[in-house]
C-alpha cells in the first residue's frame, strides 16, 4: 500500500495508527472517527486492511481473532464511518420570519424584538429577522423596517431578511440587514401564488438583488421551495429542484436551503432530492429547511446530515407556515432539532434550557400550542418539579 493509494502521507499515517490501536484495545470506534477521504482509501484497500489486521492481531496475541470476522467487522464499520455525521451544524433560526409571517394575531414590533433578542442569547448566530415584501401580501411582517433597524445587535450573530425583489433588498439594507435571502421555487404554480410571476421572472428579480448585493458586499442566501412536492402540482422533479438550486449559485448564493413548504417529504424522497442537488452543488453549500406537517422533519433532517448537510433551518415552538401554500404546517422546532443533535453528539452552540423559554414566551404570547415535543416535554416536567 503506497502512501499514494492511501490519499497521501497524512492520511496513511492515520490508518496505520488508528488500525494498531484498534487492535490493541480492540475497540472498532478508532474506524468510526475516519473522514470521508479516509473511508474512501480503506474501502479502496479493503483486502489489504483486512489482511494488516489480522497480522497486527497476530502481532498483539489476538490468536482467537479470524479474518472472516474481522472482514465483517470492517465491513459493519466502515459503512457506519461512510456515513459519518457532521461534527456541528449551523441552524438558522427562521421563528421571526417564516414562524411569525402565517399567524393570524398581530404581533406588536416590541413583542418581535424581544423574541429576536432573547433568541439571539441562546447561542444562535443566524436570525432571519423579517421580511422585506409587499405588506398587502403578508400583513404581519408590515413594520419589517422597524424591526430589523430595532434589534439590539449581538456581536457574532447574522441577522437577515427575505427579500423576494430590488425593492424588498433596498430598504432591508436600509433598515440593517446585514445578509439577505431570495426565494426560487420548483413548481411554477407555486411560485404564481406566491410571488405572483413565473419561475423564470423570479429568477430575474433575484438577480437583480444579487447584482446590488454583490454592490454592496452582503451576502445572499436562496431558498428553493416546494422540493418535496407542490401544494397546487403535486409531485416535482427533483431534477427540477437541482436545476433551480444551480441558477441561485449561478446568480451568487453562497448556500442554497431546499424547502420542504409543505412537509410531505419522507426519507425517501429527500434522498431523491439530495441526490439529484448534490450533482450541481457541493454539500458545504446547502442547507435543509423541514415543516413537519407529516411529522417527517427529523428523520428528514437525519438524511440530509448523512448525506453531509450540516446547516439546517428551523423555528422555536414549530412555529410557521407560508400563507401560499394550501395546508402547510409549522416548520420544525429548534428545540427538538436542537435536542436529536445534541444526542447524536453533534456541536450546536445553542442553550437547549434557553431556547424552550424563548419558545415558551413566544407561543403564550401568540396563545397557541408549543409545537415543539422537546419544549412539552421539558415545561410539562419543570412545572410537576415546582409544584
Ligand atoms: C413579490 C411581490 C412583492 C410581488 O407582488 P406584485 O403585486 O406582483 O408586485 P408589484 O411590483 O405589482 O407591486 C405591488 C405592490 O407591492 C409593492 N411592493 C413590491 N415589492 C415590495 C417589497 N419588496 N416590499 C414592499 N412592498 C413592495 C409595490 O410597491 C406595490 O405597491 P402599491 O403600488 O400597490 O401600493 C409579492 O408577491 C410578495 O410580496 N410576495 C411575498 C409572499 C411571501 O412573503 N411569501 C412567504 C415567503 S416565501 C416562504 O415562506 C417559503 C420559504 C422561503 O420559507 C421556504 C419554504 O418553506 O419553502
Amino acid at each position: 500500500m503506497t502512501a499514494k493509494k492511501y490519499g497521501g502521507k497524512h492520511n496513511e499515517n492515520q490508518l496505520l495508527s488508528d488500525l494498531v490501536n484498534l487492535v490493541r484495545c480492540w475497540n472498532w470506534s478508532y474506524c468510526v472517527n475516519w473522514t470521508a477521504e479516509m473511508v474512501t482509501v480503506a474501502l479502496e484497500c479493503r483486502t489489504k486492511i483486512v489482511s494488516l489486521i489480522s497480522g497486527l492481531c497476530r502481532q498483539y496475541g489476538r490468536l482467537n481473532v479470524s479474518t472472516a470476522s474481522i472482514r465483517t467487522d470492517f465491513r459493519l464499520y466502515s459503512s457506519v464511518a461512510a456515513s459519518a455525521l457532521p461534527r456541528s451544524v449551523r441552524l438558522v433560526e427562521v421563528g421571526p420570519r417564516d414562524g411569525l409571517q402565517n399567524e393570524p394575531m398581530h404581533v406588536p414590533t416590541a413583542v418581535k424584538l424581544e423574541f429576536i433578542d432573547r433568541l439571539a442569547a441562546t447561542g444562535l448566530k443566524n436570525i432571519e429577522a423579517t421580511s422585506f415584501v409587499s405588506a398587502k401580501w403578508v400583513p404581519q411582517m408590515a413594520d419589517h423596517s422597524e424591526v430589523m433597524a430595532g434589534i439590539k445587535r449581538v456581536d457574532g450573530v447574522t441577522y437577515s431578511a427575505l427579500t423576494p425583489n430590488l425593492k424588498g433588498f433596498q430598504a432591508a439594507v436600509a433598515a440593517g440587514a446585514m445578509e439577505v435571502a431570495i426565494f426560487g421555487t420548483a413548481s411554477e404554480s407555486f411560485c404564481m401564488k406566491n410571488a405572483n410571476c413565473s419561475i423564470a421572472v423570479s429568477l430575474q428579480r433575484c438577480e437583480a438583488v444579487t447584482i446590488a448585493a454583490r454592490e454592496a458586499g452582503i451576502r445572499v442566501r436562496g431558498y428553493v421551495s416546494c422540493v418535496c412536492g407542490c401544494p397546487y402540482e403535486g409531485a416535482i422533479d427533483p431534477k427540477k429542484v437541482a436545476q433551480v438550486s444551480l441558477s441561485l449559485k449561478e446568480l451568487g448564493c453562497y448556500e442554497v436551503s431546499l424547502g420542504d413548504t409543505i412537509g410531505i417529504g419522507t426519507p425517501g424522497s429527500w434522498s431523491a432530492v439530495l441526490t439529484e442537488v448534490l450533482q450541481v452543488l457541493p454539500v458545504e453549500e446547502l442547507a435543509v429547511h423541514c415543516h413537519d406537517t407529516y411529522g417527517q422533519a427529523l428523520p428528514n433532517i437525519l438524511t440530509a446530515l448523512q448525506a453531509g448537510v450540516s446547516v439546517v433551518d428551523a423555528s422555536v415552538g414549530g412555529l410557521g407556515g407560508c400563507p401560499y401554500a394550501r395546508g402547510a404546517s409549522g416548520n420544525v422546532a429548534t428545540e427538538d432539532v436542537v435536542y436529536m443533535l445534541h444526542g447524536l453528539n453533534i456541536h450546536t452552540g445553542v442553550d437547549l434550557e434557553k431556547l424552550v423559554e424563548v419558545s415558551d414566551f413566544i407561543c403564550t404570547y401568540l396563545k397557541r400550542p408549543n409545537m415543539s415535543k422537546v419544549s412539552q416535554a421539558l415545561l410539562a416536567s419543570s412545572s410537576r418539579v415546582s409544584k
